[in-house]
């Protein structure tokens, strides 16, 4: 197990003004590519569940993907995918919700998880948690009993993990950078 602290801010790469002027993009690739801070980000996002039955990990498209596979090797759990409309083959149920500027909708296969089983939600990063708030409502609607959430990055200011706290979802995450 690790212990010593480890500095994510530094792993991650923040871009001012993308996609949009006043928007501080973090952006995780560079942690990605980085052997040790890929490690230890799905060391740490596991550690809670160490030894407990976690039956599927579900991921948000797209770098939900990434974090949320890892995640779900590691605990020997399954992987569920979350996807934006239209990308699932079999049949679907989706969910609208809100953008900073309009509205999108993600979608996941009815039988992607069995009534009762326990899942943990994996994305890159919780802003307003309009996009998570979206996915618990689907796992849910599968009969999921949604154990917890984790992200890499927490933007406070937007209010997100407060928000999934409100639907009883415990939320954990690596790292809070101040504004948006
Ligand atoms: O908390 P929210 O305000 O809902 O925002 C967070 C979401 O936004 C980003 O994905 P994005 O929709 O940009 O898609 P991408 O992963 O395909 O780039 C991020 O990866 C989260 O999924
Ligand atoms: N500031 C931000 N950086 C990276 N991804 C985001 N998704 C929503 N807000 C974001």
């Amino acid at each position: 197990m690790t212990s010593e602290p480890f500095d994510y801010a530094a792993a991650i790469r923040t871009i001012p003004d993308y996609p949009a002027k006043g928007v501080m993009f973090r952006d995780i690739t560079t942690l990605l590519g980085n052997p040790r801070a890929f490690r230890r980000t799905i060391d740490d996002l596991v550690q809670p569940w160490a030894g407990s039955k976690v039956d599927k990990v579900a991921g948000i498209e797209a770098r939900g993907f990434i974090i949320g596979g890892a995640v779900a090797h590691q605990l020997s759990a399954g992987f569920v995918p979350i996807r934006k409309k239209g990308k699932l083959p079999w049949e679907t149920i989706g969910e609208d919700y809100a953008l900073e500027y309009g509205h999108d909708r993600i979608e996941i296969h009815v039988d992607a998880v069995a009534k009762g089983e326990r899942v943990i939600l994996v994305d890159d990063l919780i802003a307003t948690g309009g996009t998570a708030e979206a996915a618990i409502k689907l796992l849910r609607q599968t009969g999921a009993v949604v154990e917890a959430a984790c992200f890499i990055v927490d933007l406070p200011a937007l209010g997100g993990a407060d928000k999934l706290r409100a639907l009883d979802v415990p939320v954990r995450t690596l790292i809070a950078f101040d504004g948006h």
